[in-house]
């Protein structure tokens, strides 16, 4: 058995990202960026009014004066622009190209206009209201780095730049197995013994929570259903991920099933609680994850590891599930040999600490909590224990 530590070590030395290719920055969302993108102009483009207003020169503005409206300038005009002489000053509305030689933005609710004069009541500093060509950035400066996971404000901000199309990883390809025979899809009728599908529906909706899309099969427990199953799977897929049958039972087939299939063993069994018996191996550049059957420990299975798989599979800069520090509100018990992942929900005080309040039913048969949780906390392995204002990491559910 290793430690969770190791485990999430383990991937990168093992999993290789997966080819690149050009994506239009539409198609781009939530894909990461794997060659650095440069602006193709300032930003500012050009010098722009920021307010609906009138533009003088700088000279003009240092004292309360009345000046000639010669010309308006509005966002979009592409014309060519009259330079600005002493004694007048231009209309201008928000986001329109400025003169050559302006100095100041006045807001028109600050000044008076009576026909073609318009008169300051008081002094500008020089330069106000103007935003000023290339003052955010400039032509080829970076705007995105190699490994940064595109959100839809980055994706704004390419688009502002003039960057239509992307360099990213393709979306990697997934296969979900659920193993066992006593699971039933939802809304099937159940006999003495059989149980409903919780694992198939938490797969496939945290992946597309993730922005990933997958392919779900049901296997029953034959040596001759899982090899069928997992050998489609290891040729379609980058990650499989299957659920159950790889605990020591005697018809626990995953492991023995995908190893005589080629798949090369990384590791299997993490000191983790829930989701001990979890396996990683590889086929060339086929991933499978075997998360163990308990709810619990395809929650934790999905949270940690296949995010941090995927996170590779992609190239991202840091890859696996993001960590922050809160207050424990109460002691929790220890696990002497096991890091512990407890399910809690997270409120935010008045004073800004993060305070994690423990949920009841933490075993890995168990998922009714989630209706209350917001956080997954990581405890570390210890035997005694977790101290009520204790400082501990916790990650997002
Ligand atoms: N002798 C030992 N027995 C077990 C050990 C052990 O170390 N020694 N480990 C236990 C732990 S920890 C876990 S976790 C489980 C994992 O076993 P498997 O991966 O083989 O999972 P299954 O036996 O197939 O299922 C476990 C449990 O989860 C239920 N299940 C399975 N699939 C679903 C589903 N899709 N939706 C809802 N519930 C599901 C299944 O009915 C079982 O109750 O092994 C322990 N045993
Ligand atoms: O590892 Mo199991 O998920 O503890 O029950």
């Amino acid at each position: 058995m290793i430690s969770l530590a190791e485990a999430l070590a383990l991937y990168p030395l093992h999993v290789r990202p997966l080819r690149t290719q050009a994506a239009p920055l539409q198609a781009a969302l939530g894909h990461v960026l794997r060659a650095p993108t440069q602006a193709r102009c300032d930003l500012p483009r050009f010098s722009q009014s920021a307010l609906d207003g009138y533009v003088l020169t700088n000279e003009d503005a240092a004292a309360p004066c009345t000046l000639t409206i010669t010309d308006s300038i509005a966002a979009g005009d592409t014309g060519e622009l009259r330079p600005l002489q002493n004694g007048e000053c231009q209309r201008i509305l928000t986001g329109a190209r400025v003169p050559p030689n302006a100095g100041v933005v006045v807001a028109q609710e600050r000044v008076s206009v009576v026909g073609d004069q318009m008169t300051l009541k008081e002094a500008m500093k020089p330069g106000a209201n103007i935003r000023w060509q290339g003052e955010e950035l400039r032509e080829h400066s970076t705007i995105g780095k190699t490994g940064q996971r595109i959100t839809p404000g980055h994706l704004a901000s390419l688009s502002a730049a003039g960057i239509d199309q992307v360099t990213v990883t393709r979306m990697p390809r997934i296969r979900v197995l659920v193993s066992g025979d006593e699971v039933k899809p939802a809304g099937t009728p159940l006999l003495d013994g059989q149980i409903w599908d919780a694992n198939g529906p938490l797969a496939l909706t945290w992946l597309r929570s993730q922005g990933y899309e997958a392919e779900l099969r049901y296997i029953g427990d034959t040596r001759e259903a899982v090899s069928e199953a997992l050998s489609a799977a290891l040729d379609e897929a980058d990650l499989v991920i299957s659920t159950g049958g790889v605990s020591v039972g005697d018809k626990d087939y995953i492991i023995p099933v995908a190893e005589s299939l080629g798949v090369e063993r990384v590791f299997w069994q993490v000191a983790q609680k829930p989701g001990k018996p979890l396996y990683f191996g590889q086929r060339g550049d086929r991933t499978l994850l075997g998360l163990p059957g308990n709810p619990g420990a395809v929650l934790i299975g999905l949270t940690l590891h296949v995010r941090a798989v995927l996170d590779i599979l992609e190239g991202a800069a840091k890859p696996g599930a993001a960590f922050f520090s809160g207050v424990l509100a109460q002691e929790v018990k220890g696990d002497a040999k096991r890091d512990c992942l407890h399910r809690m929900r997270l409120d935010i005080s008045d004073d800004g600490r993060a305070q994690l309040q423990p949920l009841p039913h933490q075993d890995s048969h168990m998922l009714s909590n989630l209706a209350n949780a917001d956080v997954l906390a990581h405890l570390p392995a210890q035997s005694q224990p977790h101290a009520a204002g204790s400082i501990v990491k916790w990650t997002r559910l």
